[in-house]
């Protein structure tokens, strides 16, 4: 067992608290990420470092098992040595005193490391792009995404709950829930590709064929795949897989922290979901306000398959 996961097992639920929303130059961002944002700010990137950064909720735990495959040869029980939220630390992430912030445990990391960022453009350490960074973004349509948001926030016992799944459309639309908006996020990484080695990828493509995503990952990351560890690295990532696989699935953090009881956190994992939960006026009006605010950036999002 590793430090952090015993750390986990010895947590104390009294120490919870709910994390109050703070904007940083436009963003909401959780408090304790801005109590550390100079620290977070300076992060010293390596030129080797690999970043996977999305907007919550878009994939970010599919990328980072996939890369993590691939930089271990497709070797599962290599990438069974630590929960995901270990191997590829989550920068900003600070909250949770006793557990190390993002930033120390990418510090104790050797390299190459593989990092995780929610982060917009603009807040990114700029140490990333100073280093020519390779980073990976993945995105995934708004609908399906919100859907994916609001179950994660219902069991996430550290963030403020919404009221209901109306409520929580109108904040996300309106950007304010965590990482801000969507729109911008999604938008800004388009453009920052022209300029910084970015690999822009979609959720509902990684499910449409994740063989095929899987080769651009490799060959951006400038690892040869050989048919037999691309096949299994595709049967380990796919989500019948990692729902199962306590490396990724997150049911090594409590439950006084996350009860999956409520939502798990490999939930459904499908593109489509959205039509559960979307009436036709909130659908309407959303796709309205993308084509409104997308159209200028040749962004599009398929919101089936
Ligand atoms: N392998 C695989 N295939 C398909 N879908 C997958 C996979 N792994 C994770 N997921 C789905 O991704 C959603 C979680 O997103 P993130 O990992 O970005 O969450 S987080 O921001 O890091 O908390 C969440 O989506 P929903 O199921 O729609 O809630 C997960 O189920």
């Amino acid at each position: 067992m590793t430090d952090l996961q015993s750390n986990m097992e010895s947590f104390d639920p009294s120490t919870i608290r709910i994390l109050k929303l703070v904007t940083l130059e436009g963003v909401p961002l959780f408090d304790d990420t801005v109590e550390q944002w100079e620290t977070i700010w300076n992060f010293k990137a390596k030129p080797d470092d690999l970043l996977i950064c999305t907007y919550p909720k878009a994939g970010t735990t599919w990328m980072q098992e996939i890369v993590d495959m691939i930089r271990h040869g497709g070797d599962t029980e290599k990438c069974a040595r630590a929960p995901i939220y270990e191997r590829i630390p989550y920068i900003e992430l600070c909250e949770l005193k006793p557990f190390p912030s993002g930033i120390e445990q990418a510090e104790a990391l050797p390299s190459p490391r593989t990092l995780k960022s929610h982060l917009p453009v603009h807040l990114l350490p700029p140490s990333f792009f100073e280093q020519n960074c390779k980073i990976i973004y993945v995105a995934r349509n708004p609908k399906d995404l919100a859907v994916s948001y609001f179950h994660f926030i219902r069991m996430d016992k550290t963030m403020v709950q919404p009221e209901n799944w109306d409520e929580f459309v109108e904040t996300f639309i309106a950007g304010t829930v965590a990482y801000g908006s969507w729109f911008d996020h999604v938008k800004d990484w388009w453009k920052a590709k022209d300029h910084h080695q970015v690999l822009y990828l979609f959720y509902e493509d990684m499910k449409e064929d994740l063989a095929r995503e899987i080769k651009k990952v490799a060959q951006f990351m400038d690892v040869e795949l050989p048919e037999p560890v691309l096949n299994r690295i595709v049967k380990h990532t796919k989500f019948e897989s990692m729902k199962v696989n306590p490396a990724v699935n997150y049911t090594t953090v409590p439950d006084c922290l996350m009860d999956q009881t409520i939502s798990p956190f490999m939930r459904k994992g499908i593109v489509g979901d959205w039509k559960e939960h979307f009436t036709v006026a909130q659908s309407e009006r959303l796709d309205e306000i993308c084509t409104q605010l997308l159209k200028e950036s040749g962004l599009t999002f398929r919101t089936e398959l």
